[in-house]
């Protein structure tokens, strides 16, 4: 579950200060996805960064399983958000020389130590999820073997491999033409509720959005009713 409290984030800009996001309240239960959508500068991304823990907001609270993750320290952070988020970024950014099983295996590595599998485990794991994503035969293949959709997939597994409570997917369909970007919106509602996920995706394509359980919408960074998607 993720619960964002009147969350409001400022850069600096000249001598003021630029208010990316002002006051949003926003809350993803579990097995839902929340489509955010909005003109581009509108504040998606800033949204995003700080419900990943990575941004920390000028003030509100960022709720993870009623952690309130703006009061931790640095380190205990970074440790929530390990194991507790998982975040698909726009570009896979995958690593050239791992194969599709070991891009997941290496996220294992970096999990906090009390939820780390051994091995043998974790490989078990990469490989389900592989096969989950519809990528079973490409277990050994590197990202120069793979599709762009491909890539996103492993992207979207590699997110998943820690078992996180709350999923963040920042434009997952970008890149992609409309029927491979339509089925990686259709995978992304399966794994939310096959894993119960609370998941937050950036989109601005709108097709999707009447597939989502619920829509925000993102206006000089204040949420507006999202039936202004519609017309
Ligand atoms: N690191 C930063 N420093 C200064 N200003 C920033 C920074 N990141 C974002 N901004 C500003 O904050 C505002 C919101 O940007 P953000 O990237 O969140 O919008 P967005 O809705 O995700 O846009 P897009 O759809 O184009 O990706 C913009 O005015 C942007 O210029």
């Amino acid at each position: 579950m993720i619960r964002l409290d009147d969350i409001t984030l400022t850069f600096p800009d000249g001598d003021s200060r630029l208010t990316a996001v002002d006051h949003v309240a926003l809350t993803a239960r579990p097995g839902t996805v929340t489509g955010i959508t909005g003109p581009s500068g509108s504040g998606k991304s800033s949204l995003l960064a700080v419900a990943a823990t990575l941004i920390h907001p000028d003030s509100g609270r960022v709720l993870i399983d009623d952690i309130d993750a703006t009061q931790l320290d640095p380190t205990e952070a970074t440790s929530l958000r390990r194991e507790k988020i998982g975040i698909v970024f726009q570009q896979p950014n995958l690593i050239p020389s791992l194969t599709a099983t070991e891009q997941l295996a290496l996220m294992n590595e970096l999990g906090g130590s009390h939820s780390r599998r051994n091995r043998r485990t974790a490989t078990a794991r990469a490989e389900a999820l592989l096969e989950s994503v519809g990528l079973a035969d490409s277990k050994d293949k590197r990202p120069h073997q793979l599709s762009g959709g491909q890539r996103q997939r492993i992207n979207i597994a590699r997110a998943l491999m820690n078992d996180p409570s709350v999923l963040l997917v920042d434009e997952p369909t970008s890149a992609l033409d409309q029927a491979r970007g339509a089925s990686i919106i259709d995978l992304i509602l399966r794994l939310t509720d096959e894993l119960n996920t609370s998941t937050l995706l950036v989109t601005h394509d709108l097709v999707h959005l009447p597939r989502m359980h619920a829509v925000v919408r993102i206006v000089d960074g204040r949420l507006v009713p999202a039936v202004a998607d519609a017309a």
